[in-house]
């Protein structure tokens, strides 16, 4: 990035952090960077598979639509020197039939190209989205605690985008671009090297107008991207938290923060719009200069019958071709730029290797019987920072485990490291006596049902949002866990029944109904081993009791994990187990906790008084 845009940016960021204090956006850093051949060779690996089938047409029809079109000066010479000026109609006639017919060959060789080009391009960008989203989806959870969503999302989607161009236009246009500049130079040169020298002048003065002005041009189009994806960005922040907008009335301060974000997105988009509209003008003195040289060199050249009529007619529909080929070329260096640009974040991604990975011969976990063991457990998400230490517990198969302490002590990273989302730094989990990180992580996962506490409902129909524990479940099946779970009733009340579409998160659902359709996924997959992170929100007595009714059909026979908020869920625990700063502090039932008065008996006694306070 030059300074002079890295200074404007920082100037740019500061002033939204001073005016909102609240909303600031990083931006990706603009791109300016040397050409990656490496990079480059790696994207059109992706044209790989469509080489044998495409490519040959491609090339065949993009040398005819650029041979026929240098064909054209060449019979417009013919027509005015051997039929217009000796007035022969009849050689008129057949050079025009002639004409008609290479025009003809050009727009089917082009229509043909264009066709061909198009889904070469649409082919390769679907590949590279689907293989980058493939491999997003394998990554590991450190992975995703490093980068906000909004980050990832762009990558799938803007850049692959700004791909898009390079591989339907540009490789193609780059080359017909090449043969036609080379062409016309050839024929100038060899129709009247005198002639041809002079006006092929203009060509390095036009390239160098070209590459320079388009700099600043691209810069300044990167700026209006980056602008917008500010502002992108900030829209999506206000429309997803409106509800806490409208709780705090902070409606005026963020249409404040919107119109100036807005504003300054207007300004460098006139900015780069003011530039681009320089650039045609510019080329057209530079042809204008070309054309001057021509009429002048070109009259004296009839003067003294050098050249004829024709050919001077011929060579200035020449210097009108040059100007689209040049154009090109300066835009596509810059558009090679951008795309390396892209391709280098694409890349990055895709090189990410998850932080979770199988060993060599890794083996599929045996169905289990839930005996789960964690032996001096030691975790750091941040070095230095132990959000478990030396925890040691050992669970039998069908018991289950209440976890309990303050926030942040340590209760969701055991549940982590018991999914394998994280490998701990030191010691071992064991399943069955089976070390974890030795399985499939497939295998492994496919056994431990998980309920979070923000239920992840997707968009589609409630069977379907059911379904996602098994995939091969039948209606019938969905329908039986959904009533084990107390979940039927409120589900058969809905308009559609479990045909019920819900949006994005479930929004149309409440909390606890959220829950029951997660209980209802979790039972369908029917796990040995289950976790639990309990909702701490507080819901109505008839849902509560709905709800622990269903927690006793899903615990049923289970090893399970509950991060427990519920008096009622952590009293039936046959273990309880209190954390407090990553470590084991105290382990029993309610009972002997309780009677050994220390941490555990501390957070009941203070639950009851708020229940007491609350009545
Ligand atoms: N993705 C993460 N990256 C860095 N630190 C993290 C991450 N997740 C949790 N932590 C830290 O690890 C510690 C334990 O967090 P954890 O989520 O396990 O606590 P918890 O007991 O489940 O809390 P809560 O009851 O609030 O959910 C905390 O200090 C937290 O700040």
């Amino acid at each position: 990035m030059s300074t002079h845009a890295k200074q404007a940016d920082a100037s740019d960021n500061q002033e939204q952090s001073q005016d909102g204090q609240r909303f600031v956006y990083q931006d990706d850093e603009l791109i300016d960077k040397p050409f990656d051949w490496g990079q480059l060779k790696r994207l059109f690996s992706y044209m790989k598979p469509y080489r044998k089938q495409m490519l040959p047409i491609i090339i065949v029809m993009m040398l005819v639509g650029a041979i026929t079109k240098l064909t054209v000066p060449l019979l417009i010479r013919e027509a005015i020197d051997k039929a217009i000026i000796p007035k022969d109609t009849h050689l008129l006639l057949i050079i025009v039939g002639i004409m008609f017919a290479v025009y003809l060959i050009q727009w089917i060789a082009n229509t043909f190209r264009i066709k061909y080009t198009n889904m070469i391009g649409q082919r390769v960008i679907y590949d590279l989205r689907h293989d980058l989203f493939s491999h997003i989806q394998k990554l590991s959870f450190r992975f995703f605690d490093t980068r906000p969503a909004g980050s990832v999302l762009v990558r799938v989607t803007n850049y692959v985008n700004s791909l898009q161009d390079l591989f339907t236009n540009g490789v193609v246009n780059l080359l017909i671009d090449v043969v036609q500049l080379c062409g016309i130079i050839i024929i100038l040169l060899t129709y009247n090297f005198k002639l041809g020298a002079a006006i092929i002048v203009t060509v390095p003065i036009m390239f160098f107008i070209s590459t320079k002005l388009r700099k600043k041009i691209r810069h300044a189009w990167q700026d209006v991207t980056m602008k917008q994806s500010r502002l992108n960005a900030h829209l999506n922040e206000c429309i997803q938290g409106i509800r806490v907008t409208q709780a705090y009335s902070q409606e005026k301060a963020n249409i404040h923060f919107f119109t100036k974000m807005n504003m300054v997105n207007r300004l460098s988009w006139n900015r780069a719009s003011m530039l681009n509209q320089s650039f045609g003008p510019m080329i057209e003195i530079t042809g204008a200069i070309g054309y001057c040289i021509l009429f002048w060199l070109g009259a004296h050249l009839i003067q003294t019958e050098e050249i004829s009529v024709g050919l001077l007619v011929a060579f200035a529909t020449y210097i009108g071709y040059f100007w689209e080929p040049i154009t090109r070329l300066g835009q596509m260096y810059s558009q090679l730029l951008i795309a390396m640009a892209s391709a280098e974040r694409i890349f990055e991604f895709m090189d990410e290797q998850p932080s979770v990975a199988e060993i060599d011969n890794a083996k599929a976990l045996p169905s289990i019987q839930g005996h789960v063991k964690f032996e001096d457990l030691v975790f750091e998400y941040e070095p230095g920072r132990p959000a478990l230490n030396g925890i040691q517990l050992d669970v039998q198969a069908g018991q289950s485990i209440a976890l309990v302490g303050h926030t942040g002590s340590g209760k969701s990273t055991i549940m982590n490291l018991l999914c394998r989302f994280y490998d701990p730094n030191k010691g071992r989990v064991l399943i069955d006596g089976q070390d974890i990180r030795e399985v499939t992580i497939q295998s492994l996962r496919s056994q431990i049902g998980v309920v979070l506490q923000d239920t992840f409902i997707f968009s589609g129909t409630i069977k379907e949002n059911i379904r996602f524990g098994r995939l091969d479940a039948t209606d019938r099946e969905i329908e039986d866990v959904a009533k084990a779970v107390h979940a039927h009733d409120f589900i058969a009340a809905l308009p559609n029944g479990y045909d019920t579409e819900v949006q994005e998160r479930g929004n149309v659902l409440s909390m606890g109904q959220r829950q029951l359709i997660s209980f209802a996924r979790a039972l369908l997959a029917n796990p040995r081993v289950l976790i639990l992170d309990e909702a701490t929100a507080s819901i109505d007595t008839d849902t509560e009791l709905k709800i622990q009714e269903a927690l006793k059909t899903l615990l049923a026979g289970r090893t399970s994990f509950i991060v427990a908020h519920r008096l009622s869920t952590i009293r039936n625990a046959d273990k309880i187990v209190v954390l407090d700063h990553g470590r084991m502090m105290e382990i029993g039932n309610h009972d002997e906790l309780m009677k050994e008065q220390k941490i555990y008996y501390g957070l009941i006694q203070a639950q009851y008084k708020f229940l007491q306070d609350a009545v």
